[in-house]
């Protein structure tokens, strides 16, 4: 059950229950849903089962980074469970991308891979600590086009970095935001962020909202107008 919506909603959940919770309220034809580090360390590939059970197509975000036998390994077995999207870390390198991309290809699998460029939490100060003295915006175009090169779908970005890559690596190349934030939603720890339409105005074309929905005193309400705002742009 494919949606068009470009909205992931991020099950950040410290449990199978709560998680199933929230995605009982969500339409699969309205959304997709994200299952991170701690929902599936939890709970294992259970989840994966009861939300494709569900009808929701999944971005498993294990942001995979190992070198290159493993995280083929890793992505594979992600694929083979039907997830449609699966994530790594660029900073992983050339080979590490392009391995995993040919082991999804030599086994006949389309799950989307896409690759973390420079988190949405981070600022210069913090890239510089790990020894990279360029600005977020120059990193991740970097991390954006050997993404491309090794042949991958996409990046998770700053919608604040889609214009730029949407220039640098076209518009199927895929965009998908975190840090996103309406008007009426807290920052949290997140540093790059963006509203939802300026993000798809910016050319992002996927974005993962998690604390402004699942936090909210009333999630659906959230929801509704994130919606909202969209349709209105
Ligand atoms: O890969 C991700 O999804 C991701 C990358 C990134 O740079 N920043 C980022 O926030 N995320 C994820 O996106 C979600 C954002 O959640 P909220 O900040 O609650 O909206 C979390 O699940 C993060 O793990």
């Amino acid at each position: 059950m494919a949606t068009d919506s470009p909205l992931i909603i991020a099950l950040d959940y410290p449990s199978l229950d709560a998680a199933l919770c929230m995605a009982d309220q969500l339409d699969p034809k309205r959304c997709r849903v994200k299952v991170g580090k701690e929902l599936f360390t939890r709970s294992g590939p259970a989840v994966l089962e009861a939300l494709h059970g569900r009808g929701f197509e999944i971005f498993l975000d294990l942001k995979f980074h190992d070198i290159p036998n493993t995280v083929a390994s890793a992505v594979q077995a992600a694929a083979e469970q039907g997830v449609w999207m699966v994530n790594v870390h660029a900073s992983g390198g050339r080979k590490m991308m392009e391995t995993a991309v040919k082991r999804l290809d030599d086994n006949g699998l389309h799950t989307h891979l896409i690759a973390v460029t420079v988190l949405t939490s981070m600022q210069a100060d913090d890239l510089s600590e790990t020894g990279i003295g360029a600005t977020p915006e120059a990193h991740v175009l970097r991390l954006a086009a050997l993404t491309q090169q090794s042949g991958l779908s996409g990046v998770v970005c700053s919608a604040q970095e889609s214009a730029q890559i949407k220039t640098l690596c076209g518009t199927d190349f895929l965009k998908v935001t975190p840090g996103i934030r309406p008007s009426f939603a807290a920052a949290n720890d997140q540093q790059r962020i963006m509203t939802p339409s300026d993000a798809m105005r910016a050319g992002s074309t996927h974005l993962v909202v998690g604390r402004p929905v699942t936090q909210a005193e009333d999630p659906m309400a959230a929801l509704a107008a994130i919606d909202a705002e969209l349709a209105s742009n």
